[in-house]
């Protein structure tokens, strides 16, 4: 990873841990990923030669850097945020660390561009939302991701008891075969079949 990109994940993880410190309203926190996290989707996205990748849960766009990164020059990262305040911020870190022409913003509730989508449009999801939602938003989720590849949800570790009904879901669905990893805050692997 090139110098001023590293030191702009830096400066995004000391912003994002003194922020969340400092304030206990959720819109105004960051919830970034740690930064094992961002070098496990490195090496799952790398592996995976994964070029069309969405992105549920922008903030301020700490975790689509790594995304970004991690597709290259040919990869695109659809990052999907509903607070106006975040998505400028990540708008303003996408044009400082240059990967800004890989990354296509959307404005908007999730759940509905979800619904939009087509089927088979990406070949990595990482989820990482609002958590109530996830066990509603699981048969685009499931369809909107191609066969044979994965999608990624954080928090399955340090927030277990909300996912317990998405985790459900996922497990009783044909063709579908998940880990679960104690990287950052638990990042459930989930595998489409096919
Ligand atoms: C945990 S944070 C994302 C952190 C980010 N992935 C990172 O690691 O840098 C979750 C984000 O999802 C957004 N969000 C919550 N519900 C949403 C919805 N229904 N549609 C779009 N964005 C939503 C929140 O505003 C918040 O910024």
């Amino acid at each position: 990873m090139e110098r001023e990109l590293a030191e702009l994940l830096r400066e995004l993880e000391e912003f994002g841990e003194a922020n969340d410190r400092a304030t206990a309203e959720r819109d105004r926190r960051m919830l970034n990923i740690t930064h094992d996290t961002g070098v496990l989707l490195t090496v799952l996205l790398r592996n995976g030669r994964c070029r069309d990748v969405l992105e549920v849960g922008t903030s301020n766009g700490y975790s689509t850097l790594w995304l970004a990164h991690a597709v290259g020059a040919e990869g695109h990262v659809t990052t999907v945020e509903r607070a106006p305040h975040k998505r400028a911020m990540a708008e303003e870190n996408f044009r400082r660390s240059g990967l800004a022409p890989r990354i296509r913003q959307i404005a908007g509730d999730a759940g509905e561009f979800l619904a939009s989508s087509a089927s088979g449009a990406y070949d990595f999801v990482f989820l990482d939302s609002e958590r109530g939602e996830y066990a509603g938003w699981w048969p685009d989720l499931w369809r909107v991701l191609r066969p044979g590849r994965l999608l990624v949800v954080d928090n399955a570790v340090s927030h277990a008891d909300e996912l317990k009904d998405f985790v459900r879901l996922v497990e009783g669905t044909e063709g579908c075969v998940s880990s679960l990893l104690p990287v950052g805050k638990g990042e459930l692997v989930i595998l489409k079949e096919g």
